[in-house]
């Protein structure tokens, strides 16, 4: 007998334009998706003895990285618990993710009687986690658990989470979880399996993206999860009933996202400088929104700059990647021209010539400057350092590079990375840049690849595993 295998996978993200303002659902954020993956590879169990189903989610690259859970299906309520078989290595996220799927298909009435074991495995692009300057295997394997190993905020959590809920809708509910009408199901359970882990509802912008790739994004009402009540935790009919209830109708509702696709145009890249230093996003959410709130007409005027500015962004890459399709002549003549260019080079010439092209090129150029004005405003007046004079330094220092037509300090902002928005060409010199301004950057491998959660072909990861 041949066992039917399945793999998803679903990418990380650039949070290049909207932090903090993307709170707010009317405000858009422009979010990309990048070439780094994780990938979930369901292995069904061959024996259906168990009185007890199980399913194991195994992470072979990081020590212990193995979660197995028991479940238990009330035959009076249909609410399954989960006991972990491996109580001393917790995982949330994978744990929150098995839970509210399961949950939600046995409210729908999708889950089966008799549920088999399921084994899924994690694979996660090295591009997650640090890695040694030695060269590593694809898919390195490290020798700590996986809390203990350094991120690169490229949104793990949301990644895998995503991949999982794809996994387990495909293997207990016979759904094509990256079809167009089940993304919203994906969606919807991937940000509520996200937000129980997490222990807090953030804008959901990394879930978003890991689903649907790269976008324009406007968050939900974040009622519509803090509404649903947490998931009872001892045997009593009535909150299990209600529980299941909620759950249901919470994933079923339209929760009113945005979602609108988005890319970098062609020719353009998106480059990814990693600068070693880390930032805490909630504090600085927290001094921001104080910001907002006590600094009066001021701050407001700036909020809505800032958030002018981002549209302005959003609408000119959408115009290019048009003009890219439509004027492709005109588009590649311009493009060719600024490979030589500097920021300031190619606003210039986009004012001087290349008829609609060169004037979004410019458009670009301003869109980006304003952004950062108005972020830096908030930084001083805030105290949260989202573009700190270290990474003001930076990204000056980038932006007289040839082919760039500017940086920004992505997501919450501080120190963790900058993010360029660059000719495809003049990569390979810009990331020669290694010294003086540029000594903490570590230029990343990472390209925008523009497609969300996806299923693989088995016969190119079966040799990984
Ligand atoms: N490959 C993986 N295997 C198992 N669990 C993983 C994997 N990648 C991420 N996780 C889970 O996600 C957690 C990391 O989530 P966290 O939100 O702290 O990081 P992140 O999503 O990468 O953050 P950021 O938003 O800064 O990019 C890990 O501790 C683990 O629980
Ligand atoms: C500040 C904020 O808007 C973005 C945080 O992004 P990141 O964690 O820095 O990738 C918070 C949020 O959107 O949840």
């Amino acid at each position: 007998m041949t066992i039917a295998r399945h793999c998803f996978s679903a990418p990380g993200k650039a949070f290049v334009a909207g932090g903090y303002l993307v709170l707010d659902p009317e405000n858009p954020a422009f979010v990309t998706a990048l070439s780094a993956r994780i990938y979930a590879i369901t292995t069904p169990s061959l024996s259906l003895d168990r009185t007890l189903p199980t399913i194991t989610v195994l992470s072979p690259q990081f020590q212990g990285g193995e979660w197995s859970y028991s479940l238990c299906r009330s035959p009076t309520t249909s609410f399954v618990s989960l006991s972990a078989v491996t109580p001393s290595s917790r995982n949330p996220f994978v744990q929150s993710a098995v839970a509210t799927v399961i949950n939600y298909l046995s409210a729908t009435g999708a889950l089966k009687t008799s549920v088999a074991s399921l084994r899924i495995t994690i694979l996660s692009d090295n591009a997650y986690h640090s890695q040694p300057s030695d060269p590593v295997p694809q898919f390195n394997k490290h020798q700590l658990p996986i809390e203990a190993v350094p991120k690169t905020g490229l949104g793990s959590s949301a990644a895998l989470t995503t991949s999982l809920v794809a996994a387990l809708l495909s293997f207990y509910a016979s759904i094509d979880p990256v079809a167009s009408e089940s993304k919203k199901i994906l969606h919807n359970l991937a940000q509520v399996a996200h937000c129980n882990a997490q222990g807090k509802v953030g804008s959901g912008f990394d879930v978003a993206c890991a689903v649907y790739g790269s976008i324009v994004y406007h968050r939900f009402q974040p009622s519509i999860i803090s509404s649903l009540p947490s998931a009872p935790t001892s045997s009593e009919n009535e909150p299990e009933v209600s529980y299941l209830l909620s759950l249901k109708n919470v994933i079923e509702v339209d929760w009113q996202v945005g979602t609108d696709a988005c890319a970098i145009p062609r020719r353009l890249r998106l480059l990814m400088g990693d600068v070693t230093g880390g930032s805490e996003t909630p504090a600085m959410v927290q001094k921001v929104l104080r910001w907002r709130k006590d600094g009066g007409q001021s701050a407001e005027a700036v909020w809505t700059t800032l958030g002018k500015a981002n549209e302005k962004l959003i609408a000119t890459m959408i115009e290019l990647g048009e003009q890219a399709v439509e004027k492709p002549d005109e588009y590649d003549a311009f493009v060719d021209g600024i490979v030589n260019a500097n920021t300031s080079g190619i606003r210039q010439l986009g004012l001087s010539r290349g008829g609609r092209t060169g004037q979004l090129f410019a458009q670009a150029v301003d869109a980006i400057v304003e952004i950062r004005h108005n972020l830096r405003i908030m930084t001083s007046g805030s105290g949260a350092q989202i573009e700190p004079v270290e990474q003001t330094k930076l990204l000056d220092a980038c932006s007289v590079l040839p082919g760039v037509l500017g940086g920004v300090v992505p997501g919450a902002g501080g120190y963790d990375a900058v993010c360029l928005i660059v000719a495809e060409a003049a990569v390979d010199d810009i990331t020669k840049h290694t010294d003086g301004e540029f000594k903490n950057v570590k230029w990343l491998e990472l390209r925008e690849e523009a497609t969300g959660v996806r299923e693989e072909d088995m016969h190119e990861i079966e040799k990984f595993l």
